[in-house]
This record gives C-alpha cells, structure tokens and sequence, in this order.
C-alpha cells in the first residue's frame, strides 16, 4: 500500500440527490422533486483514522456510506482516494478500487452467498484479488486471519455454510473478509445493531484492533453515541444529508455547538457513568429531504433559531482547533431558548 502522510481519503461537497415518484392525484400528476439525501458533504480522513457519523434514521448516512465505495454514484461532488478520484480508479480497474474501499453492512446474513462455505467465501476473495498461489495457501491465510480474530480453531467454522453460524460469528466473518486484503478505509454501516447485546462489544472490539493494525481508516456509521466515542477519533453529526458538526470525539460530545447535536447527545445514555443530563426535547420527525429552501435545515425544529437562520444556511465556523459547526450561534448564545417546539 502507498505510504501516504496526508489524506488518503477527501470527500468534496458531494451530493445524492434521488428522484422523488411524481405522484398523481384526481389524474393529475405532481411533479416531482429531488430527494437530497445528501446535499454537499466535505471532509478528510487520515490513514487509519476513525470518523464517526451519527445522526437520526433517514439522515443520509447509509447514502453516503454507499458513496463513499461507489456502490451509489454522486450527483455531483467528488471523491479521492490517495489523490485519484474514486469513479476514475473504479472505471480503470474495479478490482484495485474494491482492494482499496471495502464496506461491512448491518445485517450479515443478506452479505454472503448460502450455497458457499466460509472457506468458498473467504477464499474467493484472495483468489479473485490474485493473493497467493493455491487454494491450500490461501485457505491456509485465511485460517490465520479467522483465528487471531477470535474465530479458533479455523476448521470448525471453515466448512460451515452461512446459515450454520450465529449472528456475531458471521459479522465476524464479514468483517474478516472486508480486511483481508488491507485495504486503505472501511465504511461500516452500522455494524453492530443488528447483534445480541451481549456481544457487540467483542465485535466493535475486533473491528477496532483489526483496523488500527492494518492502519485502515474507517468511517463509522451509527445512530448509538456511546459505541461511536468508543471507537471513532472524530465524529460528524448528520441532520438532512449535511454535516452539521464535525470535530474531534471528546470535543464534539462534550461541548457540542449546534444546537441539534446538543439535542442528540441530551436524548442519549449519558456519556459518563453517574453522568445527569438534561434533556432537550425537538418535536416532529425529521422532514423529507425534499424542497429544503435556502436556510438551516434544522429551523423548524430548533429551539434557539432567529429570523436570520431562514434566509441563508449558515457556513461552518471553527470553534476550536479541528472543531466545526454550521450554526453561527454558540451554545450560550441563544436569544429566545424556549426549549420544546420550535414551533410552539
Ligand atoms: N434509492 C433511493 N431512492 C429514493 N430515496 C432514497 C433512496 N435511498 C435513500 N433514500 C432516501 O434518502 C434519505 C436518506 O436515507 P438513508 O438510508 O441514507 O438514511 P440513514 O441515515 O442511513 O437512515 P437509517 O439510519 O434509517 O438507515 C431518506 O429520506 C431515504 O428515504
């Protein structure tokens, strides 16, 4: 793999925009808007750096998770891994793209094929990436992978089929799979919530160690903020398909500045053992990304909004070093904090 000091991932105000059904009524048809799914995302990833993305069901987070290995194709915006743009790298060669960005789901048992064993699956993966010279040795590699992580011994998982195994120990293999050949990042989308409680530790655990060794940057996705700290270096926070706020773990967790975030981790288990906190009510769902209008998507539901924050959608401040926020407004700041409805 290419050493690289800078970035080996930047993401450039990428967007996803969907075409909603025109829908008709009494005959005649509604036009149809775009679903903006995500609407002009920007950021950077280190080698082996971990960014969390948190944010409500609907937000745009498993969008951009499938834009990031171009499983979905932007609309606009672009994409660079190690300074070449993704579409162009999986144009050129879709097997050197899909070595360097690999992706692990939330549901393992939709992720393999049931007529393979683990060992077809396993094996597969390096014989179609040309790694090693026999079945015996590739099968060889991938008994070593499966027991340092956990998987031991090898021969008793190996010749199973899919459905023979729990759910933990198939998102094992999963994960195993997507980190054979090294690649430079990881998305994983929500890896864990699909697990019994009582294993997700050991799995978020392994995906960690697993990542850190190899020193493949990952971006995590999630809805639960005490996994995401846990394991991410940073964290952006997601509300219709934009990035809010991004900034290092503790700092965004601990001093959040927009006042969504600040609602978000209010309504969370608290970060810290004995911790009180109080809670910040928003009402009503998140709107569909549909006809968002020029201002601060989080408006009708913010709880320290102004008459300006309709007119124009307000740019990223820096807060502190590596710390921003798209809200010109800090915590203490609010004029009218009513909280509840915006509304109301
Ligand atoms: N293929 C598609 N066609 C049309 N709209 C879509 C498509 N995929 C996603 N969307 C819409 O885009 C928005 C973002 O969806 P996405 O699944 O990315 O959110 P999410 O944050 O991952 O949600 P969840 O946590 O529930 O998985 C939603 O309004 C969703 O309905």
């Amino acid at each position: 793999m290419p050493h690289n000091n800078g970035p080996v991932v930047v993401v450039e105000d990428v967007k996803k925009h969907f075409k909603q059904r025109g829908s008709s009524f009494f005959g005649r048809a509604k036009k149809a808007g775009a679903i903006k799914s995500v609407d002009g995302v920007s950021f950077t990833l280190g080698q082996g750096e971990v960014l969390g993305v948190i944010g409500e069901s609907g937000c745009g987070k498993s969008t951009l998770g499938k834009l990031l290995v171009q499983l979905e194709s932007p609309t606009s915006g672009e994409i660079d891994i190690l300074g070449e743009s993704s579409r162009g790298m999986l144009k050129r060669s879709p097997l050197a793209f899909r070595r360097q960005a690999q992706i692990i789901f939330q549901n393992p048992f939709d992720t393999f094929d049931p007529r393979h064993t683990i060992a077809r699956i396993l094996t597969d993966t390096l014989r179609l990436h040309g790694v090693g010279g026999s079945h015996e040795e590739r099968l060889t590699l991938c008994g070593q992978r499966m027991e340092e992580a956990g998987l031991a011994p090898a021969r008793d998982y190996l010749y199973r089929f899919p459905h023979e195994l729990s759910g933990g120990q198939l998102q094992r293999i999963s994960i195993l799979r997507s980190m054979l050949l090294d690649p430079l990042f990881l998305v994983a989308d929500e890896p864990i919530s699909m697990l019994d409680v009582s294993i997700r530790a050991d799995i978020i655990n392994m995906l960690s160690e697993l990542c850190r060794s190899r020193n493949t940057a990952m971006v995590f996705i999630s809805h639960d903020i005490t996994t995401t700290r846990y394991i991410s270096d940073r964290v952006a926070v997601m509300y219709l398909g934009r990035f809010v706020e991004i900034g290092p773990t503790d700092e965004v967790l601990h001093r959040p500045q927009h006042p969504y975030t600040r609602a978000l981790i209010s309504n969370s288990a608290p970060l810290d053992a004995g911790g009180e906190q109080e809670i910040i009510r928003i009402d009503g769902e998140p709107p569909t990304p549909v006809n968002t209008g020029p201002g601060c998507y989080f408006y009708d539901r913010c709880y320290q909004r102004r008459e300006e924050c309709r007119l124009h959608y307000p740019a990223f401040r820096t807060v502190s070093p590596g710390h921003q926020v798209a809200c010109p407004y800090s915590s203490g700041d609010s004029e009218s904090v009513s909280v509840g409805s915006a509304g109301g």
